[in-house]
């Protein structure tokens, strides 16, 4: 069974994750994985942190050669940043020696900080910051980027990209696939596919900066070339648009996940919502995709296409009110530092834990313990599947 955990502090020593289930037998391309690491850094609206990163993967364990070899692997990402909290994040520093140095006491609406104070107990709420940052993202986008390796290998291609930037829809008006959104997207800061919105849309970045306010945007990532019959209908459990969405809300401001035309069908009639089925010799397909390319819990075939709404981020430099967990008087919430928005690192974050699910899904379906054999069968049931 395909697992993985991350470990760290946002301003602890490093980042650690650790895969288990992955096959053996795939080269991996280290470069690749810390191209995805650069990038996920990059993107118009990001704070002053990205300045001091420079996130590179070491590999511990399960990768021999450069080759899997089956048995869990294990991967770090050093934090730079430790090197400034060193007093205040050593892990083993005794509790007379931590520093009352920027305790935290003044939780931020819509970050974790007051309920999980309220939770574990803690006094200082950057017990609970440390871990509820969005920089463990950058772990989850190295253990993605070597999933994409692997589907890499089975033909499976995809791509993550910025849809909206607040109320502002900058979309996909040409309906391009994979290969085409990539070219266009890799020419500007912002992830988006029509360039030449990239000025108003910076514009709108830079007005929220200098009112100390945050934007949010929905994301949407896009498969292609997935076979038919991954997940099932046969128990709610099973189903993969849902094993999906679960993943894609376990990211740090993700508030809502669709398919397809996501919250727009609901509006239609559904002569308008449903893909008509077609057939010509060895292939069946659909004559559109509004439903994202999921029936029933199961890929149908079509290009999956996942939406994830991103709220604003919640560490305003304009701060709300707060209340002093201490003295429980009213006072502006905390601000140390922070991004104006995340879109486009968000992006690729979607991308990588969609990625993970596919991942998992073709290993538990398919025998993933050798990636040789896994593309016999893959290639076998896609076949099978042409002849139905
Ligand atoms: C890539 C990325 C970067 C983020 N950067 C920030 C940030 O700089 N400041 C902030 O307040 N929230 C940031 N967030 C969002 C918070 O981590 C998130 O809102 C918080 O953990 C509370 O969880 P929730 O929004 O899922 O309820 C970021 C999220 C992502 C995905
Ligand atoms: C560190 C990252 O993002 C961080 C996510 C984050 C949050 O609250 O989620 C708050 C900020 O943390 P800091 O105060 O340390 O700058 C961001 O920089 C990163 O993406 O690598």
């Amino acid at each position: 069974m395909f697992t993985y955990l991350t470990a760290g502090e946002s301003h602890g020593p490093q980042l650690t994750g650790i895969i288990e289930g992955f096959p053996a037998g795939m080269t991996v391309d280290i470069q690749q994985i810390n191209s995805a690491l650069t990038k996920r850094q990059g993107g118009y609206g990001r704070g002053n942190r990205q300045k001091i990163e420079h996130d590179q993967i070491q590999i511990t364990g399960g990768i021999r050669h450069q080759t899997t070899l089956g048995s869990p692997i294990s991967l770090t990402i050093q934090n730079q940043d430790f090197s400034h909290w060193q007093d205040i994040m050593d892990p083993l520093a005794s509790g007379s020696q931590r520093s009352n140095l920027r305790q935290v006491k003044r939780p931020r609406p819509g970050h974790a900080d007051l309920v999980g104070g309220m939770k574990y107990r803690h006094q200082d709420l950057r017990n609970v910051l440390e871990r509820s940052s969005a920089r463990e993202t950058a772990m989850r986008v190295a253990i993605g980027n070597l999933c994409e390796q692997l589907l890499q290998q089975l033909d499976i291609h995809l791509v993550g990209y910025v849809y909206q930037v607040g109320p502002q829809v900058v979309g996909n008006p040409e309906h391009l696939g994979v290969a085409a959104i990539q070219q266009q997207i890799q020419t500007n800061e912002l992830r988006i596919v029509d360039s030449q919105q990239e000025a108003k849309i910076k514009e709108l970045i830079d007005q929220a900066k200098l009112t100390g306010d945050t934007l949010g945007g929905v994301l949407q990532v896009i498969v292609e070339n997935v076979p038919a019959g991954l997940g099932s209908y046969t128990s709610w459990d099973t189903k993969f648009d849902a094993q999906i969405a679960a993943s894609v809300m376990g990211i740090n401001a993700m508030k809502g996940v669709s398919f397809g035309d996501g919250f727009l069908n609901s509006k239609k009639l559904g002569s308008q919502a449903m893909d008509p089925i077609a057939h010509q010799p060895g292939e069946w397909y659909r004559l559109s995709n509004h439903l994202g390319g999921f029936e029933g819990g199961m890929t149908n075939g079509m290009p999956l296409i996942v939406n994830a709404a991103m709220k604003p981020l919640p560490t305003l430099y304009h701060a709300l009110q707060s209340v002093n967990i201490d003295t429980k008087e009213v006072q502006k919430a905390n601000v140390e530092r922070s991004d104006t928005t995340a879109i486009v690192p968000a992006a690729l974050v979607v991308q990588s834990v969609v990625t993970i699910e596919l991942v998992k899904q073709l290993t538990t379906t398919f025998d993933g313990s050798n990636l040789g054999r896994l593309q016999e069968q893959v290639a076998a049931y896609r076949q099978e599947l042409a002849h139905y």
